[in-house]
């Protein structure tokens, strides 16, 4: 049996999944985060901000690992936020770490730290961060991961690691599929943006998950994966627009076919968000599924190279894409389209 450890965000995507990936390999486990979203006799939860150090210490108190991986949702984009939970808060789940003794401190990080809207192949992680962050989520990710490692070096702190996961999916998202088909269900899964020959990263949540955990276990003092930053995927790049083919198809809607230019569509992309930004004070808009950043995301290359993390962590993924895709369309039931027909479910089913 091993020491007990908290899963900052254990009620969100990724964190249920890294709790169930951790209670499988026998660990103590504990969830801190706003919200309660599952029960399990298994987990004790916390339910706080982690902005409140007393909050935190009460679910940290005698915990030797404590993985962060909460964070407010890319799609809010709102600065305050950003900078209150992901720089401030975690500079207090750095000090409530310290003040409870916890040995190792695994950050969920993201690869798009280094995005910003250009292409990137096969990037390892000596790539600088993006100079220009093309939304408060990234510009606050990199300042967390700065403040992550650079805290590892002290001799108070507890060891640190980052790992920089990209595109994640699997059952219970509520980001990639389901905005997906929400865009599809309102006719604006038609066009194909630019040429469609990006290619990028997904990774299934099952991978990410044990990435998570390899870190965790391998971090000890004077290992080299101190103070260091992974990249995580499924080492398998692929169309952005084939992977999202394979999605709608098999939830039973049409693939985008005709092409549109990547600058009309970034162009009003653009526009629509300095809209909303001058608005806000007025009224509150959204702009919707096609945000500069998704637009950039929807036609640029984007994949990296998690050499780094095979050679130091013994990363390999255990869930192929294929079977990822497999997996992540059967647990997405409610979202098929009604006129799903049998022929498909056979070959999504098998
Ligand atoms: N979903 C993706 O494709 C990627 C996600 N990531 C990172 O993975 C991590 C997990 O992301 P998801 O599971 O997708 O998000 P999620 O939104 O499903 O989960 C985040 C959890 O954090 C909690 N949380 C937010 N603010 C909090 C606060 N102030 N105090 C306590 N708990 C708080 C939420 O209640 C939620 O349960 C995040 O750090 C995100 O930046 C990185 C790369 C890609
Ligand atoms: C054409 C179009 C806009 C399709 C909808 C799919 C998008 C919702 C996803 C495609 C790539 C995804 C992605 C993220 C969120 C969902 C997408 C934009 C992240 C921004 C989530 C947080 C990260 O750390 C990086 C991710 C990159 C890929």
């Amino acid at each position: 049996m091993k020491g007990p450890c908290v899963v900052i965000g254990g009620s969100g995507f990724l964190g249920h999944h890294l709790v169930e990936g951790l209670l499988l390999r026998d660990y103590v486990v504990r969830v801190f985060d706003l919200r309660q979203s599952f029960h399990d006799d298994r987990v004790t939860f916390f339910l706080g901000d982690l902005c409140e150090k007393q909050a935190l210490i009460a679910a940290l108190t005698g915990a030797t690992l404590v993985f962060h991986c909460a964070s407010p949702p890319p799609s809010s984009n709102d600065r305050n936020l950003f900078y209150r939970v992901n720089l401030l808060g975690t500079r207090t789940v750095l000090q409530a770490c310290r003040e409870c003794g916890v040995q190792n401190l695994v950050l969920t990080s993201s690869a798009s730290v280094i995005y910003e809207g250009k292409d990137i192949r096969n990037a390892s992680e000596d790539v600088p961060y993006a100079r220009t962050p093309m939304d408060y989520y990234t510009e606050t990710k990199i300042l967390q991961e700065k403040e992550v490692l650079h805290a590892g070096s002290s001799k108070d702190g507890p060891l640190t690691v980052a790992i920089r996961p990209h595109g994640i999916f699997g059952p219970r998202d509520p980001q990639l599929v389901p905005v997906l088909v929400r865009a599809a269900q309102k006719g604006q899964m038609k066009f194909i943006i630019g040429d469609g020959k990006n290619v990028v990263d997904f990774t299934y949540v099952d991978n990410v998950v044990l990435g998570h955990i390899l870190a965790a276990e391998t971090l000890e003092e004077g290992s080299p994966i101190c103070g260091k930053a992974y990249h995580v995927t499924n080492d398998e790049p692929i169309s952005f627009w084939n992977f999202m083919g394979q999605m709608l198809q098999g939830l039973g809607y049409e693939p985008p076919r005709r092409h549109i230019p990547y600058l009309l569509v970034y162009s009003f992309a653009l526009i629509l968000s300095w809209l909303c930004m001058l608005l806000r004070p007025l009224i509150h808009l959204s702009p919707g599924t096609f945000t500069p950043m998704r637009v950039a995301l929807a036609s640029t290359h984007h994949y990296y190279s998690c050499e780094n993390a095979k050679r130091d962590l013994g990363y390999k993924p255990i869930v192929s894409l294929e079977e990822a895709i497999a997996k992540t369309i059967r647990s997405y039931p409610k979202l098929r389209h009604r006129s799903y027909s049998s022929s498909n479910r056979e070959r999504i089913w098998k």
